[in-house]
Formats: C-alpha cells, structure tokens, sequence
C-alpha cells in the first residue's frame, strides 16, 4: 500500500433485495432498464474509490440506496456482485471472526438513532465499545473521558441519556464511535433527528473534528446544504446507481447528468463554488496583479468581485502560486444568480 492507494474501493458492486437476487442480475445485465419482478435494486454496478483521509458524502432521495451501499462497505450487506477491497483486501472473502476484527478495529459507525444505553451514563456509554475489545478499566475510562472531552462534554460524563438534549447525545454516540480509534467513520444521517440550529452546530462541531482528526470518512445526508458542508466529493445516487461522484464544485459546475442538474438547481451556487473551481488555464492569458486566493467561494469574494476592474483576475493556490485566471463576467453572474 502507498499513501496514495484507496482505503475503500468498490468495484461493479451490486445488491438486488428479493427471492432469486442472481437472476435478477441476470436480467438486469441483459437489459439495464430491466425491472425483476418481486426484486429491488438497491445498489446497481457502482464502481468507485474512497482515498485516505477524504470525506466523501454519500446523497439521493430517500430510497435512492445510500444506506444500504454504506452497509455492503462493512459487509453488515452481503453484495449480490462485484467487490469491495478495504486497504487492499477483498472483504467478501474474509471469515466471520476476521470480519469483526475488522469492524472492531477498524471501522467506527454512527447512525440516526443515536443508540446509547439508557441504563450507562454517558462515560460507561463511551467505554463500551472498549469494554467489548477488553481493554482494562482504567484504560477504558480514561479514554473515554478523553473522547467526551474532544466532543464539548466534559462535565456531563456522569449524566444519562435521559439528562442530555439530542445533540449532546448524538455526541456521546460520535464520542463512542471514536473511542476505539477508527480509521474509517461511517456515518449514517446522524444529525437529521436535531433541529437546525443544533445540526449547523454539530456540521461545525465535525469539521472541527474532522481536521484534527484525519480520518476517512462516509457520511450519508439527503440533505445538499449538509452536503456541500461537509464534503470533499459528493456521490449522487439514483435508483441505487450512482449519477456523479465529484468535488462539489464540479458538481455544480458540471452535472453529468439530467438529474443531478435538477438535484442542484435550487442551491446559491455562489456558496459552493471557489475560485480555484471557476479557474481556467493561464495558457495564453496574462495573469498580472494580485490574485484572489482559490479556496474561497465566490460568495465570500464578492465584494471583491464587483470591486475589481480586470476582465480576467488571476487565481492562487494557498502558497501563492498563480494556478489560473478567472472571467470576471462569468463569476459575476454566478453571484447574481444568471445561469451559465
Ligand atoms: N432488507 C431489505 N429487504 C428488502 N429491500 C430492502 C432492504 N433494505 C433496503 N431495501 C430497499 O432498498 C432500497 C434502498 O434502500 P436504502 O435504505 O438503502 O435507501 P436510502 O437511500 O438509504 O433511503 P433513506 O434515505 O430513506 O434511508 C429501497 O427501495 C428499500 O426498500
């Protein structure tokens, strides 16, 4: 393995839900728009690559195959074909006790329902996962002291689920989940159960953990702003297919399909897209005075956008190299809303 291999990769992954599930695929191999009697496609031939330390949320309508694509990633689903490889090995052909030593040491899970104990506070909720792995339990509570620190909980280790609001039990749920050092986090819709102030609390809350963290992550919203948020790529899924899997600003930029264009319609693409994503080529260009930094959204530039009188404003990178120039006419109607 080189730093640059992929942690998760999928390849032509399929899961059929219903009684005869390869003969399903036989039909559906045959005629894609096939629709196997009694049978669901929940995941229909999805091929993709997560790498170290990305992010990669996972979004679509609900049924759309999110779930249960992120739970054949754990063999918690055993795909109908294809494979998945976890740092290089082909989990479909692990022995049961190698797959749980996998998920125990390895993979971190939260979901929805925060799941936590009621009858442990939120310290033994925490420990838990170590209790399992059978560490000690000096070990074990100090390091889920540590977690519930690392989440904005300290001073609550002793409250129940009960005595604490939704939000700070979905913390001590990602307190727990990280408790055993995971390198790969799933996470399934775990903020959707908070209201909204709460949930833009917690996206904060992640990126912060995120950065400090590094870990590779899949996080499932059907939610697009959470989405655009969070993401380094998003996969876009339909019909259990997925239609784009890209950064979002390409994403934005450029839908692959019909649907994700529809998908996206809605949102200021001023907030999504940077200027290093807006960028074009220097090739023949002249790129002279100061630049705008690439990783900023045209929404946080906009002053200087309008402000700036250059038809073409060069684009920097965060040392300062000159990586592109941007339309200064194009970026300007991005911000006010026109279509181009
Ligand atoms: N165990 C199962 N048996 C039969 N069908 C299933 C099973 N699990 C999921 N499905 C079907 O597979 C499809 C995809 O479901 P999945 O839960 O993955 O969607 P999702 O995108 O995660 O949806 P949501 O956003 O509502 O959670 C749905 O049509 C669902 O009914």
């Amino acid at each position: 393995m080189t730093r640059s291999d992929p942690v998760i990769s999928c390849r032509n992954v399929w899961k059929i839900f219903g009684p005869r599930p390869m003969d399903a695929l036989a039909q559906l191999r045959a005629d894609p728009q096939a629709r196997p009697d009694r049978h669901v496609t929940a995941v229909h031939d999805v091929t993709l690559d997560i790498m170290p330390g990305e992010m990669l949320v996972v979004m679509g309508l609900s049924g759309s195959g999110k779930s249960t694509l992120v739970r054949c990633l754990s063999r918690l689903n055993e795909i109908t074909a294809g494979e998945i490889l976890i740092e290089g090995r082909d989990i479909g052909k692990m022995s049961e006790s190698e797959l749980i030593d996998l998920r125990r040491r390895k993979m971190g899970m939260v979901f929805q329902s925060f799941g936590l104990l009621p009858n442990r506070n939120a310290l033994e909720n925490v420990a838990f996962p170590l209790e399992m792995r059978g560490q000690s339990r000096a070990s074990r509570i100090a390091r889920a002291r540590e977690m519930l620190a690392l989440v904005g909980l300290k001073g609550r280790e002793s409250y129940f689920p009960r005595e604490l609001s939704g939000g700070q039990q979905q913390r001590v749920g990602i307190a727990r989940s990280l408790a055993v050092e995971p390198d790969i986090w799933f996470l399934d819709e775990p903020f959707s159960a908070l209201d909204p102030l709460i949930r833009r609390e917690m996206q904060d809350e992640f990126l912060r953990l995120k950065a400090i963290l590094k870990k590779t992550i899949i996080f499932i919203t059907h939610d697009f702003d959470e989405a655009l948020r969070l993401a380094d790529r998003i996969a876009i899924m339909k019909d259990g297919r997925v239609e784009q899997c890209d950064t979002p600003d390409r994403i934005v930029l450029e839908p692959a399909t019909e649907y994700v264009a529809r998908f996206t319609a809605e949102i200021d693409r001023a907030r999504v897209i940077h200027a290093s994503g807006l960028a074009e080529p220097l090739t023949g260009r002249s790129a002279e005075g100061p630049a705008l930094p690439g990783g900023q959204t045209l929404r946080e530039m906009a002053r200087h956008l309008v402000a700036d009188r250059r038809d073409w404003i060069p684009v920097a990178d965060a040392q300062g190299r000159t990586t592109g120039v941007l339309e200064r006419a194009r970026a300007l109607d991005i911000l006010l809303g026109e279509h181009v």
